[in-house]
């Protein structure tokens, strides 16, 4: 709490700075959660203090200052701020204060989406127009850009004066490539998607914000001459007429809202396009106009903010962790904080390259997001927040468990873009002129140089960010066979859902298990019995009878499970299935070019398969010994329309998705789940999504539900 006038006057001074650096830099210093915490400080200070209230106090005014190298903009209706409620009972004082003047309000909800305001002014049905909020009173003119949007009409129907108001928002897909090509060509990264729109809209030339792809979403109306008293009629009237439709929801009570709340929080962690809250604003137009604005907001609408996804700490520590194929992930250590109602203390990140990339330190403060169940991810440290105490990351040298020597995996992806080394092993760099020479065509290269005609050499190089990767650092992995994490986490993914499923054999038990010397390898949990288990710690009879029993059930269990079970690199449940299907117990026998006669097996899972099954042909001689695996009852019908091909599903059908696919995977088909260059079949049902129009797009031949019970039942 605020206790004095001199502590007043500095946080205000703070929170200016905080507010420069978010609307006019794009480039906030401090989490929202903290500017909240400090604006609320204020606020309370000058309610207790009226006499003491200083001017340029954030609490006074919307936005910040503008940019200088953009026009000027004076909105023909004033653009405002909103208030923000955090919890119901905020909610309710709300409410209380709009129902008790008028007990029959009505009220519209939509998404509180986080972007950038934008005010569009159409005339006489053409786009005149198009300005930041700025102030409220004037924004920059930013129309260069904002024709550059294509979910921005340039005409609409609607031939009155119209300001129509919405937020330019990124997808949250291309938040990650942008600041990933940022990453790649040394440029500061972009805190989250807001700040992205932000600062791609008020670009000076439109060709940079066109190529950043951003979307309007509409929102609300400025000057206008109602045709309905109600705003959400009007709203919807005028999304008619070319512009994304934005969900306005009738709510006329406090359960209503709250359920409309919860639903939309529940989506937030899927939604494309970032949401940090839902407004609540009164629908009918005479009542705005009575309840009129604060200040800087208006009392007719409210923000009920969901809570922080974004949030900054400081990192601990990195501590390098083992998988199950040997390779070595940093693990960030955080001091702990709450994140989207859970406690996160630990976050990913994806290799030591990146880290040095994204230029963290030990003992930096990090911007850290996380929304519903993803993993919590650190985007970029605060390096204005640095004291002194930072250390560099050094990667590890050795195995953290074993000592063993870590080696550097080979490099298939570009560290930067992701992209795959396409021409990979062939030659591309002359040693003479230095210079990489460029494929031309589809994957093709000259062997020599087209300068000096010298022989080339190979180099890992990708095309796409057009960068020699030879002295990047690549992922780490421990070359031992037998490194201890390793080992378990093998055993745990033999026991998880998708391999064997064995009930009570998770991460911690496995740990136990291995300890103790109970097991030393997969086989033999298949020698366990019960005197050994009830000599550990925590074990009763039950719940030993009951792990026994568990894996004597994966006896016979369907051949696609023990595959997938293996944990070969690149081969999932999809393509465990389609082996099964395939080639039944003969599986293990087969080589490269059999695997690679499969729709849909690549060259690198045709490899990795043969060179599994040699390296551990005495392993699989005793699984299957032990198991005696069931291969598919249904032999693939070679005739069958449905054999050897790719499909993809989407839509709703009349049975389950899972009884569809694997009715497909009986005749031969691979069901994947998503589009590919290589899907040979989009199979839709009711309310098909995006896919069906991308599919068309693509030239992918596509069936409809009834085609497929036709083509069935012949
Ligand atoms: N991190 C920092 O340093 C820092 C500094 C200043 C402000 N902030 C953050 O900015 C926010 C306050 O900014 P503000 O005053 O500009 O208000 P705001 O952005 O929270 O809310 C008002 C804006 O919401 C947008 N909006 C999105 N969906 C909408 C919908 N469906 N209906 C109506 N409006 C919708 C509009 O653009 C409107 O201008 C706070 O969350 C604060 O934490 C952070
Ligand atoms: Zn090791």
């Amino acid at each position: 709490m605020i206790q004095t006038f001199q502590d007043y006057q500095k946080c205000v001074e703070q929170a200016c700075v905080y507010a420069h650096h978010y609307y006019v830099l794009d480039d906030p210093l401090i989490s929202d959660s903290e500017y909240d915490t400090l604006y609320q400080q204020i606020k309370d200070y000058e309610h207790s203090h009226p006499e003491h209230l200083l001017e340029h106090s954030p609490t006074q005014r919307v936005g910040g200052a503008l940019l200088a190298y953009l026009p000027k903009h004076t909105h023909l209706e004033r653009m405002w701020s909103l208030d923000n409620v955090f919890d119901t009972q905020g909610l309710q004082t709300w409410l209380a204060r709009i129902f008790k003047v008028y007990p029959h309000a009505s009220f519209t909800c939509s998404p509180k989406l986080d972007g950038v305001s934008l005010n569009l002014f159409y005339h006489q049905g053409k786009l005149v127009s198009a300005a930041t909020r700025g102030n409220g009173i004037e924004g920059e003119l930013v129309t260069h850009n904002a024709k550059t949007i294509p979910s921005i009409p340039l005409r609409i129907a609607y031939t009155g004066p119209l300001e129509i108001r919405g937020e330019v928002v990124i997808e949250s897909a291309d938040f990650e490539r942008l600041n990933q090509e940022r990453l790649h060509q040394g440029q500061p990264l972009f805190a989250n998607p807001r700040n992205a729109a932000a600062g791609s809209l008020r670009q000076l030339d439109p060709k940079i914000c066109a190529a950043r792809k951003l979307t309007f979403m509409p929102w609300g109306l400025g000057r206008c001459q109602p045709t309905s008293p109600s705003f959400k009629t009007m709203m919807e009237e005028i999304m008619g007429d070319g512009f994304l439709p934005t969900r306005f929801l009738t709510c006329t009570n406090l359960a209503e809202i709250e359920r409309a709340y919860t639903e939309l929080h529940a989506q937030r962690a899927h939604a494309q396009v970032g949401m940090d809250g839902m407004v609540i604003l009164v629908d009918a137009f005479a009542l705005q106009v009575k309840l009129g604005f604060t200040l800087k907001a208006p009392r007719f609408a409210i923000a009920y903010k969901f809570p922080a996804t974004e949030k900054h700490t400081k990192l601990l520590g990195v501590s390098p962790q083992i998988g199950r194929t040997g390779a070595i992930t940093p693990v960030a250590i955080l001091e702990p904080i709450v994140l989207d109602g859970a406690r996160v203390s630990k976050a990913t990140l994806n290799n030591y390259t990146e880290i040095q990339q994204r230029g963290f330190m030990l003992h930096d403060m990090v911007v850290v997001v996380r929304s519903g169940d993803v993993i919590p991810k650190l985007i970029k440290p605060l390096i204005h927040l640095r004291d002194g105490t930072q250390t560099p990351i050094i990667p590890p040298t050795h195995c953290p468990a074993c000592d063993t020597p870590l080696a550097q995996q080979e490099l298939n992806h570009c560290p930067a873009c992701k992209m795959s080394l396409l021409l990979k092993n062939k030659p591309n760099f002359c040693p003479t002129c230095h210079a990489f020479m460029r494929k031309y065509g589809r994957n093709t290269l000259s062997t020599h140089c087209l300068v000096c005609e010298g022989v080339l050499e190979y180099k890992p190089y990708c095309h796409r960010c057009a960068c020699d990767l030879s002295c990047r650092d690549r992922a780490l992995f421990c070359p031992n066979p037998h490194c201890p994490p390793k080992l378990k986490e093998k055993i745990v993914h033999f026991a998880s859902k998708h391999g064997l499923d064995i009930a009570g054999l998770g991460d911690r038990v496995v740990a136990q298990l291995l300890e103790s010397k109970c097991i030393g390898g997969i086989t033999d949990l298949y020698t366990l019995d019960l005197e050994t288990l009830l000599t550990l710690e925590g074990w009763k009879r039950k719940r030993a009878q009951n792990l026994l029993d568990a894996i004597a059930n994966t006896k016979h269990a369907p051949l696609w499970r023990l595959i997938n079970a293996l944990g070969i690199e690149y081969i999932g449940k999809g393509a465990s299935k389609a082996l099964a299907q395939a080639f039944g117990l003969e599986v293990f026998t087969k080589r490269a070019q059999d695997f690679k006669a499969l729709p849909g097996f690549e060259h690198k899972m045709a490899n990795a398969l043969e060179q599994f099954m040699h390296e551990n042909r005495d392993l699989i001689a005793q699984l299957l010994h032990l198991l005696e695996p069931t291969p598919p009852s249904t032999l693939v019908q070679e005739s069958s329309f449905f054999n050897q091909k790719n499909i993809v599903l989407t839509g709703t059908f009349s049975v389950s998705r899972e009884a569809l696919s694997a009715r497909l995977e009986s005749l031969g088909a691979c069901v994947k789940s998503s589009m590919s260059a290589a899907t040979h079949l989009l199979i839709y049902g009711d309310n098909p999504g995006s896919k069906l129009e991308r599919a068309q797009e693509r030239g992918i031949p596509v069936m409809d539900q009834t085609q497929l019970w036709q083509m069935l039942k012949d």
